[in-house]
This record gives structure tokens, sequence and C-alpha cells, in this order.
């Protein structure tokens, strides 16, 4: 699937719904690139986990002090000299424009699957707060970032080491890459699909 590198990328933001396998993307990601994972389960306050656990799925309102969380964490990494990769669902389009006021210009990475493969795996996720039955208004919720600056989107249901592959040279060709470091190197090829 496409990816836009429309705007420079200090960041990458893995996206998408439950069970998509934004912590197993993103906690692979961050090593192979060296950059700073930032869990986005760690850093909601203890009333989401309590809404969710219930099957209660977020609101706005509930979701907005996470959002901004998340972004100041993302701020401070990048403050401190290091890449940010934080795991947010961030479906819907308002949420990415919250992180994206936080950390102009941070790339997202959507990971796309359908819904039965999302509930199949968040019934077989071990110790995990979010119950199956949240499956259904997640996807309600989302938004995918089609045609949003500096997304990319990959099948979800790719092994775990094709879709880190993609997604690293995804981020190797980012422009500020191509312009600072490699100066006058054109920008990686991306594989088809
Ligand atoms: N590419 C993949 N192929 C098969 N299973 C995967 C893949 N990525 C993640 N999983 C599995 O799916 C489940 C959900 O993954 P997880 O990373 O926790 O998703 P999320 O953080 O988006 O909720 C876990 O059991 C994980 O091992
Ligand atoms: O790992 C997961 O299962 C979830 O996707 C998690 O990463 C996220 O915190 C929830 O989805 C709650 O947030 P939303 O209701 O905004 O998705």
């Amino acid at each position: 699937m496409p990816g836009d590198r429309s705007d420079d990328m200090p960041g990458l933001v893995v996206m998408g719904v439950t069970g998509c396998g934004k912590s197993s993307v993103a906690a692979a990601l961050a090593k192979r690139i060296g950059a700073r994972l930032i869990e986005g389960d760690a850093f909601h306050p203890p009333a989401n986990i309590a809404r969710m656990s219930a099957g209660i799925p977020l609101t706005d309102a509930d979701r907005a002090g996470w959002l901004d969380r998340l972004g100041e964490e993302a701020r401070a990494c990048l403050a401190g000299g290091e890449v940010p990769i934080v795991t947010c669902s961030a479906l819907r389009r308002a949420y990415r424009d919250r992180l994206r006021a936080a950390v102009p210009g941070i790339g997202f990475l959507f990971l796309a699957l359908d819904r039965s493969v999302a509930a199949e795996r968040v019934a077989r996720r071990p110790a995990h707060f979010m119950p199956p039955s949240l499956v259904a208004s997640q996807f309600a919720t989302l938004e995918p970032p089609f045609g949003e600056a500096s997304t990319m989107t990959l099948d979800a249901t790719l092994p775990l080491a094709a879709i880190v592959e993609r997604a690293t040279l995804w981020w190797e060709a980012r422009p500020d890459k191509a312009r600072g470091e490699r100066p006058g190197a054109a920008p990686a090829r991306l594989p088809p699909g």
C-alpha cells in the first residue's frame, strides 16, 4: 500500500484499531532504527483503563488528555535528541491532528486489518485490558488516514518482519533524511504493495 511523505518526519506514530499490532511493530521498529518507544497504553490515566476494562469505549474527552500526554512525551523525546515512536490508536483525524499540533510533521504508520482478524487477535491476547467487545466500537470510530500527509498504510496481517522492513524503508526515505544526512541521495525505493 502506498505511503505519502510530503512532510519531514521527526518521529512516528504507529496507529490502528486494537489488536492491529501497534505494540509489536513499534517495539521492533524502534529497535531496528534506534528510536525510543513510547507505549501509549502506559500513559492512560487509571480511569481510562477502568472504562476499557469494563467494556466501555473511550469518549473524545477521555482521549484528549491522553493524546496531549503522548504529544508531550514525543516532544520531550525529540528535545533530548531521540526519535520517538509512539503507539496510539489515533483512530480519528482530529486525534491525529492533535498529535500533529504537538509534533509538526510526525508520521503515521497505519496497520490495516479487518475486524474478524482484530477480534481473533484480541480474544487470543493474554492479560490485556482491552476486551474483545470493544473491537466493534474501534472500527466504528476509525477514520483511516488515507490522503493525509506523512502517512503509510501497511497490511497488518503481513509477517511482523515484513512490516518492520517496509516501515524501515519508508522511514529511511523521509525528506529530512534525504536532505540532511545523505545530501543529494535519492530516496530509497519503496517495495510494491
Ligand atoms: N504481524 C502480525 N502477525 C500476526 N500476529 C501479530 C502481528 N502483529 C501482532 N500480532 C499479534 O496480535 C496481537 C495484538 O498485537 P499488539 O501488538 O498487542 O496490537 P495492538 O498494540 O495494536 O493492540 C498480539 O498477540 C500479537 O502477538
Ligand atoms: O492495545 C490496544 O489494545 C489498544 O488499541 C490500545 O493501544 C489503546 O489504548 C486503546 O485502543 C484505547 O484507546 P482508543 O479507544 O482511543 O483506541
